[in-house]
């Protein structure tokens, strides 16, 4: 029997996403939605998936490795356990590679431990990718684990956009440049949005939008990345759920100097909450919404605070790639909010840009375009499926 199952874990900050796919059977793109399939060869169809959450908050179970333990319980209790004979490798998402990591890459001990010393560039990712990754190995040493990085893809970024503008000696003694994130998302969200417009990512220039709890946005060009809104942590760029995407730097030092808070106070808060949950008080989207047809001006101004970044990173990476032939939105509040997709885009028919309202507010689960037939640039809703360019990427290591 030939092994063709891929087990893909997304571990998070808080939660561990995981979906076990066979690589022998066409992906659900290909059969829902023909012009949406990324790769001619679009396989991988799901055969069980499911997302442990709240992971150390009340509640919830206690930390990375229980959380673990539960995934591959429901797995067994489906008859579809880690120690199937039929498994061909375990797929990891990895938030943070480095300069080091650009490819998919096969997991050794060696590995592990360079993953390991990125931990302080994402402190609130990597540390759960390595949990995952140990106990994975330890219930199947040996089956090969495939680590897939979020920073990939950025890693085409020409060094104008990928440098800070500081000393250069101590920006290269530590590290510091913009690395990206969400690169598997952007990746497939991008050939995603070429293949519905029936042409080649080679052809394309696209700005995918990358809307969920962590949010960025990119700067596609004929299938490479040329610009990403994250930089050296998933810090930088989009107001998310609670992370404050930019500030000036020198509020950092305010806060310290006048506000007498630590460096790791400030990491927190910046960080855990701020963005819309510590604008008001909540981080979901939804929530917001239904805070705002009450008229709650909070939740209003968080959502125009929201919505006026999205807006200024459309507008740059429209002047970064000259022509736009397309926007899409992904993820959990791009593909499910009709509010901040038409606010983000509303007044934009100078740039070619124009939304259609009835379009735009058809729920749907497959890619759609939303943009009216005269529009210069397509806007699309592209549903993003990490786990499925996970389990690609680690199935083309290991298939026979
Ligand atoms: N129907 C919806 N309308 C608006 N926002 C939604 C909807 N469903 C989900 N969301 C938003 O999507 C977010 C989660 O997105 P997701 O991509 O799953 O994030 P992550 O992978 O970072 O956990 C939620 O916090 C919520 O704000
Ligand atoms: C990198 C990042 O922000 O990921 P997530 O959106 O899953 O938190
Ligand atoms: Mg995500």
């Amino acid at each position: 029997m030939t092994a063709t199952r891929v087990l893909v874990l997304n571990s998070g900050s808080s939660s561990v996403k995981y979906q076990l796919l066979d690589m022998a059977s066409p992906s659900p793109a290909t059969t829902l939605n023909r012009a949406a399939a990324p790769h001619s060869d679009d396989h991988g169809s799901r055969l069980a998936c499911g997302i442990v959450e709240r992971i150390g908050e009340p509640g919830g179970v206690a930390d990375h490795a229980a959380a673990l333990k539960q995934v591959a319980d429901e797995l067994s209790a489906q008859g579809l356990g880690l120690d199937s004979p039929e498994l061909a490798a375990v797929g990891h998402r990895v938030v943070h590679g480095g300069t080091r990591f650009t490819e998919p890459t096969l997991i050794t001990d060696e590995v592990v431990a360079e993953i390991e010393k990125l931990v302080p560039l994402a402190p609130l990712h990597n540390p759960a990718n390595v949990i995952g990754i140990k106990v994975a190995r330890e219930l199947r040493p040996d089956l090969p684990q495939v680590a897939v990085f979020d920073t990939a893809f950025h890693s085409t970024m020409p060094e104008a956009a990928a440098r800070y503008a500081i000393d250069r000696a101590t920006a290269d003694r530590h590290g510091v440049r913009r690395y990206g994130f969400h690169g598997t998302s952007h990746a497939y969200v991008s050939r995603a949005t070429a293949a519905l417009l029936g042409k080649e990512p080679s052809e394309v220039n696209v700005i995918v939008l990358h809307l969920g709890n962590g949010a960025s946005a990119s700067a596609v060009r004929g299938g490479v990345c040329v610009d990403t809104s994250m930089g050296l942590t998933p810090l930088e760029g989009l107001v998310m759920g609670t992370r404050s995407g930019d500030i000036d730097p020198a509020v950092i030092f305010h806060l310290a100097r006048v506000g007498g808070l630590d460096v790791d106070e400030i990491d927190t808060l910046l960080n855990k909450r701020s963005g819309l949950v510590g604008l008001c008080g909540d981080n979901d989207m939804r929530e917001i919404g239904r805070r705002m047809a009450e008229g709650d001006a909070d939740a209003q101004l968080a959502f125009d605070i929201y919505i006026h970044r999205l807006r200024k990173y459309v507008g740059a990476y429209t002047a970064v790639l000259g022509r736009v032939d397309a926007i899409a939105f992904t993820a959990g509040v791009g593909e499910n909010s009709a509010a901040v997709r038409e606010a983000a885009l509303e007044g934009l028919e100078p740039l070619g840009i124009e939304i259609d309202a009835v379009r735009n507010a058809v729920r749907g689960n497959v890619a759609r375009l939303v943009s009216t037939g005269t529009s210069r640039v397509a806007v699309a809703v592209v549903p993003t499926d990490e786990e499925l360019e996970i389990a690609q990427q680690a199935y083309s290591l290991v298939r026979p």
